[in-house]
């Protein structure tokens, strides 16, 4: 087996890709005159002069108390950074904690995020690393520094390439291939694919992708990522089965390799060429290879490199027949093919939990908004209700005023029909009907507190004359004229009525005799003096008047009434517009009789 499992062997030269982004040429900063000038000029200068980005950083904590807010967050990025560099992983994690959460900066939270990202996987806590990188693509569309952006989306590619998701590695290292930044090459989106193709198995040593990421990387100028995909060529040649292709191929990058001095690709060229070695036969020099990378390696790594290695050292042992050799190589073999094998599964698993998750919280955010429209459902039905309610209560009311207002006008309707029905129609005063029940109401009452009352009987004078003479119109001003004149004469609680024709009745409240015919008189007096002049027609008239009194007639209204018709009649009789009163009546009766 000499397949080059390249997530596991990739991921420390992803790691040295992620830390060198950005990476810009030096600047040379002498004095701090502008912070935030600074600290950029610093961190350009992380991979590519770390002596002198780290003597910057000490420059600029000096300067600490004097920096911004946004500097002073910068600076404690960088100070992760460096702290991540030297090794201290838990302590570099919690200062990216506290960029992430409080630094109020989107485009340094996402910087902070990429690297932790890398801190989370560098140490294989795969599910916390899966958990950040699902965080993140949900940041993405926010994210609008072209060089923040393209790091996420690279940081992305590599997370998804570990998890197997070798699709989605490949889609966001095209995202990345449509926003380069400036001072960026296509070397890193292709190497990235290429990477993800092999993972997934889609490729072999012509494959064009492979051959694009080469050329792109070298005329870039990115001999690490240059070699990265060199050694995924010459471990394609060797499952080909080409292994003097690989042998070539490896002289030819080997200077390059150690110039470079990174370890990875040390590592990886030398378990390379211990294996082309073996497949060509050259048991002797495989060994030599295989044992210069086992002596290349700490007592505990455990890596895929060392599994190969150590696969083809239980191979060269077993065809040479040193047993013992074969033995030891075959459990050191075990032991990094176990190791390999639980990383892969702690992958998939966290890769597996995290997705999960996501899952249970997708059905929760679900149910959560599904409950949310029901109450805003709920709320809308609530708001609805209370509006209609108000429109019943406003029709209602409208209802009511509209019944009120009807009944107050059906009532003075009613009042003003009473009225006219208690009225005569000619002169305004009580009908007779009308005039006979208020006189007997209030003849009631008198007799109660013994009070006093006169009924006058009224009767014109020769009114046929009137009518035959000047018309029918005249009589009725006649009628009109003489009703007005008795209202001058009359208090407000006398009762006044038409009980005929021409004929009326007065019924003078808490009044004596004499006074009932004084009244009497002077109402005659001013009819006799008042003719009516009606378009030039001068009429005067005079009336008869009958007065019967409750000191000498009683309470009973018909007797009064007849008492008082009996006093008109002799007044008429003896010659009219005159006033004879009961008492008179009855001594002068008394005499004829
Ligand atoms: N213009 C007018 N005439 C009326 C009205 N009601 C009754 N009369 C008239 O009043 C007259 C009453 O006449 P009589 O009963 O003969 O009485 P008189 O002519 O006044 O004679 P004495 O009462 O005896 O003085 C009639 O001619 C009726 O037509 C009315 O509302 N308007």
């Amino acid at each position: 087996m000499s397949r080059l499992a390249s997530r596991f062997r990739l991921w420390p030269v992803i790691v040295a890709i992620a830390w060198s982004v950005l990476a810009q040429p030096g600047y040379a900063a002498t004095s701090i005159t502008n912070g935030a000038a600074f600290l950029d000029q610093t961190e350009s200068l992380r991979t590519t002069d770390h002596p002198r980005f780290v003597q910057m950083l000490a420059q600029i904590h000096q300067e600490a108390p004097r920096l911004t807010s946004r500097e002073q967050w910068h600076l404690r990025y960088l100070d992760a950074w460096e702290t991540m560099f030297e090794g201290d992983y838990t302590k570099s994690e919690v200062m990216l904690h506290e960029v992430i959460d409080h630094s109020g900066d989107a485009g340094l939270a996402a910087k902070a995020s990429a690297l932790l990202l890398t801190n989370l996987a560098a140490n294989r806590r795969y599910e916390e690393a899966f958990a950040l990188a699902n965080h993140v693509t949900t940041w993405l569309p926010a994210v609008k520094d072209p060089q923040v952006r393209f790091m996420l989306l690279m940081n992305l590619s590599q997370m998804l390439d570990i998890a197997d998701q070798t699709d989605l590695a490949i889609k966001y290292a095209h995202m990345m291939e449509d926003a380069v930044p400036p001072g960026e090459t296509l070397c890193r989106p292709r190497s990235l694919q290429a990477a993800a193709l092999f993972n997934a198995k889609h490729l072999t040593s012509s494959s064009p992708e492979l051959q694009q990421a080469i050329d792109t990387c070298v005329a870039a100028g990115q001999p690490i990522l240059a070699n990265t995909m060199w050694l995924v060529l010459s471990s394609l040649y060797l499952d080909e089965n080409q292994p003097a292709k690989a042998m070539a191929l490896l002289d030819r990058i080997m200077p390059s390799i150690r110039t470079n001095h990174y370890y990875p690709h040390m590592l990886s060229a030398q378990v390379q060429r211990a294996q082309a070695y073996a497949k060509l036969g050259d048991d002797s020099n495989a060994r030599t290879a295989a044992l210069a990378a086992v002596a290349m390696s700490g007592p505990n790594d455990i890596n895929e490199w060392l599994k190969d290695d150590y696969e083809v050292l239980y191979q060269v042992e077993k065809r040479q027949g040193h047993l013992a050799d074969a033995l030891a190589a075959y459990e050191h073999y075990v032991i990094q093919d176990k190791g390999h094998l639980n990383d892969i599964s702690a992958r998939t698993l966290a890769y597996a939990a995290t997705q999960q998750h996501l899952l249970v919280q997708k059905l929760e955010t679900d149910s959560l908004s599904k409950q949310n429209s029901i109450l805003r459902l709920q709320q809308a039905l609530a708001t609805k209700a209370v509006e209609t309610s108000r429109l019943y209560i406003a029709l209602l009311l409208v209802v009511l005023v509209s019944i009120v207002f009807w009944l107050f006008r059906l009532k003075r309707s009613q009042l003003r029909f009473k009225q006219l029905s208690c009225l005569d129609g000619l002169t305004g005063i009580l009908n007779h009907q009308h005039f006979v029940s208020e006189a007997a109401r209030a003849l009631h009452l008198l007799e109660k507190k013994s009070g006093s009352a006169c009924l006058i009987s009224i009767d014109l004078d020769y009114f046929k004359q009137v009518n035959d003479t000047h018309g029918h119109a005249i009589g009725d001003a006649v009628l009109q004229h003489t009703v007005t004149i008795c209202k001058q004469h009359l208090r407000t609680s006398d009762l006044f009525g038409r009980l005929g024709g021409e004929e009326f009745g007065i019924l003078l409240v808490d009044c004596s005799s004499d006074q009932g015919t004084a009244i009497a008189d002077r109402i005659r007096k001013a009819i006799e003096a008042t003719p009516v002049d009606v378009d030039g027609s001068v009429v005067s008239f005079s009336a008869s008047f009958g007065v019967a009194c409750t000191d000498t007639s009683g309470y009973e209204l018909q007797r009064l009434c007849r008492e008082a018709d009996a006093a008109l009649y002799r007044a008429k009789r003896t010659g009219r517009n005159r006033v004879i009163t009961d008492a008179e009546w009855a001594f002068d009766g008394s005499l004829e009789a």
